[in-house]
Order: C-alpha cells, then sequence, then structure tokens
C-alpha cells in the first residue's frame, strides 16, 4: 500500500514530533532527512520529509517545500501537512505563510488552516491567540527567541504579514460544535474570500474534530496536534489497516551523549538539571568566532569521560548571553558557528563511540543530523509527549544509532537524565 499522507516539516525536531504523534494515532510513519533522491519506503502509511527551513531565507524555504511536495506527491500521496512549530515560530517576512501559499498553489487548493495547538505540551488557541501554558505566546519564552522571538500572540495578525491572501479564523464557539460545523465555517469562510484560516483548540477533543472537518482537503498547516485527527479519517474510508503501535527500536548500545544548541526555557532548566548530576563542557561563541579550536577542545574533554557516564556539551546561554553574543556577532552569525561546532562535535562523539546521543533543539538537530549523514529515522518509544527515541537509517551502511531530537521547549525538567531508561 502506497503512503496516504505526505508531510512536510521546517525543522528535524519537528518532525521526530509529528511523526510520533502519526504513529500513536495510528499510521506507520518514516521519518526522511531532506528531500530523497530514492524510491519511497515501502508499507508507510504516512511519509515526513523533515527540512531545516524554518529560518532560511524565504526563497529557499519555499523552493526545498516544492521538491518536497514533489517527491511525496510522486511517492502516491493525497494529502499534505506541512507541519511548523507549536510556537508559530517565524518572522514578518515567513517562512509559514509564503510555504503555505506555495504549497496551496502547487496544489491547486484554494484554502487551508493554520493551527500549531498542541495541548499536550500547553499550547492552545482561543480566538486566534496562542496560549504557551497560561501565558500569552508573546509573554513565554518565545520573545527573546535568539532566531524567531515571538512577540505577538494574535495568529490571524502574524500570518496577515506573512502571506498575499486573506487570513479568517474558525473560532472556539464553532470548534466545539464538532466536525460538521467546523467543515461549514470553512466553507463560509472560502466563500467570504479567505485562503487560510487560524482554527482555535483548546484541547485534544478539538483537534479529533478539527481532523474530522480536513478529511480531504489537500493540505493541512499547523503543529502535530493537528495529526491527532486525520488518521481517523483514512480508517474511515478503509483506506489504513488498524495498526497497533509498534515502537520498539532495534537494540543500540554505545556510550551516551547530549549535545544542546536550544537556549529556550525548558532546555535551560534540562541542562541545570543534567550539569548537576553530570560532567558538562560549555561552548562559547566568542571563542568560536575567534576561530579558537573549541571543537577538539571539547572533543578531548568528552574522551576522557565518557565511559564513565553521559557526558553533556552545551551551548545553551540566558536570553541575556544571547544578546550580548549577539549584539557582538550578528544572530545569524552566531546561530551559524554554534550550530556547526555542535554538529562536528556530534559527529566526533559518535566516531568516539557514542550510540545513544541526545540533541536539543531544532536548528541544531538539523545540523547534527546533516553531519551524521543521516537518511531516515524509525520512530521508537516516547520519552516525552512529542520527543521520541529514533533509530537512524544512514548512508553509510552504519551501526544505527540511538537518536532523540528534543524541540527546545519539549520535555520535563529531568528529560535528559530519564531519557535513557526508554531504551532499555
Ligand atoms: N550561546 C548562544 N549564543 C547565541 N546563539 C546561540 C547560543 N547557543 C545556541 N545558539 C543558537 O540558537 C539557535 C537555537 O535554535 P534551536 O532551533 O537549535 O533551538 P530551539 O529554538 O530552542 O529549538 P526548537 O526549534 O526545537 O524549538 C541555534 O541557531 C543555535 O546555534
Ligand atoms: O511543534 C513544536 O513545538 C515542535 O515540534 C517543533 O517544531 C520545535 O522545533
Amino acid at each position: 500500500m502506497t503512503a496516504m499522507l505526505g508531510c512536510i516539516a521546517d525543522d528535524f525536531t519537528g518532525g521526530t514530533d509529528l511523526a510520533g504523534m502519526l504513529v500513536k494515532a495510528g499510521m506507520r510513519t518514516v521519518q526522511l532527512i531532506g528531500v530523497p533522491d530514492g524510491p519511497p519506503p515501502a508499507d508507510a502509511d504516512a511519509l515526513v520529509i523533515a527540512l531545516k527551513s524554518r529560518t532560511s531565507p524565504v526563497e529557499e524555504a519555499v523552493a526545498e517545500s516544492l521538491a518536497a511536495l514533489r517527491w511525496l506527491r510522486q511517492a502516491g500521496c493525497r494529502q499534505f501537512y506541512f507541519k511548523y512549530c507549536s510556537t508559530f515560530d517565524s518572522t514578518p517576512r515567513g517562512n509559514i505563510g509564503p510555504v503555505a501559499e506555495a504549497l496551496m498553489q502547487a496544489l491547486g487548493a484554494d484554502f487551508t488552516i493554520a493551527c500549531p495547538a498542541l495541548p499536550a505540551n500547553g499550547r492552545t488557541i482561543y480566538l486566534g491567540h496562542l496560549f504557551v501554558g497560561d501565558v500569552l505566546l508573546s509573554e513565554s519564552g518565545m520573545r527573546s527567541h535568539p532566531l524567531t522571538p515571538m512577540t505577538d500572540a494574535n495568529l490571524v495578525r502574524v500570518l496577515r504579514q506573512q502571506v498575499s491572501q486573506s487570513v479568517g479564523l474558525v473560532d472556539h464557539a464553532t470548534v466545539s460544535l464538532g466536525g460538521a460545523a467546523i467543515r461549514e465555517r470553512f466553507t463560509a469562510l472560502r466563500q467570504q474570500g479567505h485562503a487560510l484560516a487560524v482554527v482555535d483548540a483548546v484541547s485534544d477533543a478539538d483537534l479529533m474534530e478539527i481532523g474530522a472537518a480536513c478529511a480531504g482537503m489537500a493540505l493541512v498547516t499547523g503543529g502535530s496536534g493537528i495529526a491527532l485527527g486525520l488518521p481517523q479519517n483514512f480508517l474511515s474510508q478503509g483506506l489504513l489497516a488498524p495498526y497497533t503501535v509498534a515502537d520498539a527500536l532495534p537494540a543500540t548500545g554505545g556510550l551516551r551523549a547530549v549535545v544542546s544548541g536550544s537556549c529556550s526555557p525548558a532546555t535551560q532548566k534540562q541542562v541545570e538539571a543534567m550539569r548537576a548530576r553530570h560532567p558538562s563542557f560549555r561552548i562559547d561563541p566568542i571563542q568560536l568566532a575567534r576561530g579558537d579550536d573549541v571543537v577538539s577542545a571539547a572533543l578531548d574533554w568528552a574522551s576522557g569521560r565518557l565511559a564513565q557516564q553521559p557526558v553533556l556539551i552545551y551551548a545553551t546561554a540566558t536570553p541575556d548571553e544571547v544578546r550580548q553574543v549577539q549584539a557582538e556577532l550578528g544572530a545569524g552569525q552566531a546561530g551559524d558557528l554554534v550550530e556547526k561546532a555542535l554538529a562536528a562535535i556530534a559527529f566526533g562523539l559518535v566516531r568516539a563511540g557514542v550510540g545513544q546521543l541526545i540533541v536539543a533543539g531544532g536548528e541544531t538537530s538539523g545540523a547534527v543530523v546533516k553531519a551524521l549523514g543521516v537518511r531516515g529515522l524509525r520512530i521508537g518509544p516516547e520519552i516525552d509527549p512529542g520527543v521520541p527515541w529514533t533509530s537512524t537509517v544512514q548512508d553509510d551502511g552504519a551501526q544505527p544509532l540511538a537518536l532523540a531530537l528534543k524541540s527546545g521547549n519539549f520535555g520535563s525538567e529531568n528529560f535528559f537524565l530519564k531519557a535513557w531508561d526508554r531504551l532499555q
């Protein structure tokens, strides 16, 4: 059976978040790293192509997303899903809006939704406003994100800045009436000339109804939450065999390490918790900019310690520290330097025998996964909502690596300490 749902994720942690959600919701899912050049894998109901396009120049993000769409269409997919962050990470230029519009145009779609809600991780949308836990997006840690600071919680307003077409809202009063009412509202909005609509959702039950209303919609866009409600459509059409989650991974051994380039509040707490119990090495972007060989220093430091216990190598810093570094180097250069260094360190760690690796941060994960030459990921057991262990499929035929790609703001405080237990 060919895959039905073709997904394009704008970063790698987001890709595993979505793939894990689809697996839990009953679809056999394979995550692919970048646009593949070979044929689609057999026996997958859903395919997730993970790109690193969240913060690339708009034209690049659009071109890569369209290439991913072409491949997914050739693979036989009939519905498409553009996955972005549950905190709507973007800038006034994009990339969420321009990519969504380009995909719509390529598919001949005149309407789509935008719904980043993920209640399991505290992301809810009410009257178009995105909440993170009990605060508005603009009052959450996302207001000082190094690359995509989010200073407006009104998603209708944020999306309107990024697109050329009209953006409407499906409010919670409608969503609470269920799938048929939501569908009617889609039709009404379309007739009023809206091409996109932000959809309120405050619970998983809302997401199930939204999913039902999206049956047959060529393109849906959102966080991983709406994946909860889509498989039921394929099931009820008899296109999907009932499937019990098989999330066991092939056994992996090897040493353990955490590489963190996320500066999000959740990661900061997780780094502190790990630092209190395990050896840790801090990467200083200013030293990188000076040309110091920080990568070799980190790997030399790790080599004597890895055999005893998991180690942490991190660039994670507070918003004040990040601001200072960015003032000196520029946000783009600082991010790039840190990503390249952490990717080289992860590569060195794997060569030194690390077989179970956690990477924190979407951009950071993208850089690491590319450096490791990973071609695809099999989805394994969930550590915390939105973060499964995965096992790598690599071009070079290398031994599979257990890899956990942790979104910046996901995971409990002891995530780096407890994650290993899920592998046993
Ligand atoms: N000390 C630092 N100073 C400046 N920039 C940094 C520093 N540490 C990390 N960075 C950069 O900040 C960015 C963090 O983005 P990343 O996507 O990896 O994490 P995140 O946004 O928390 O995760 P997610 O996208 O999964 O929510 C990266 O480009 C990283 O290189
Ligand atoms: O949706 C989320 O919050 C995550 O999957 C993510 O995209 C983080 O980069």
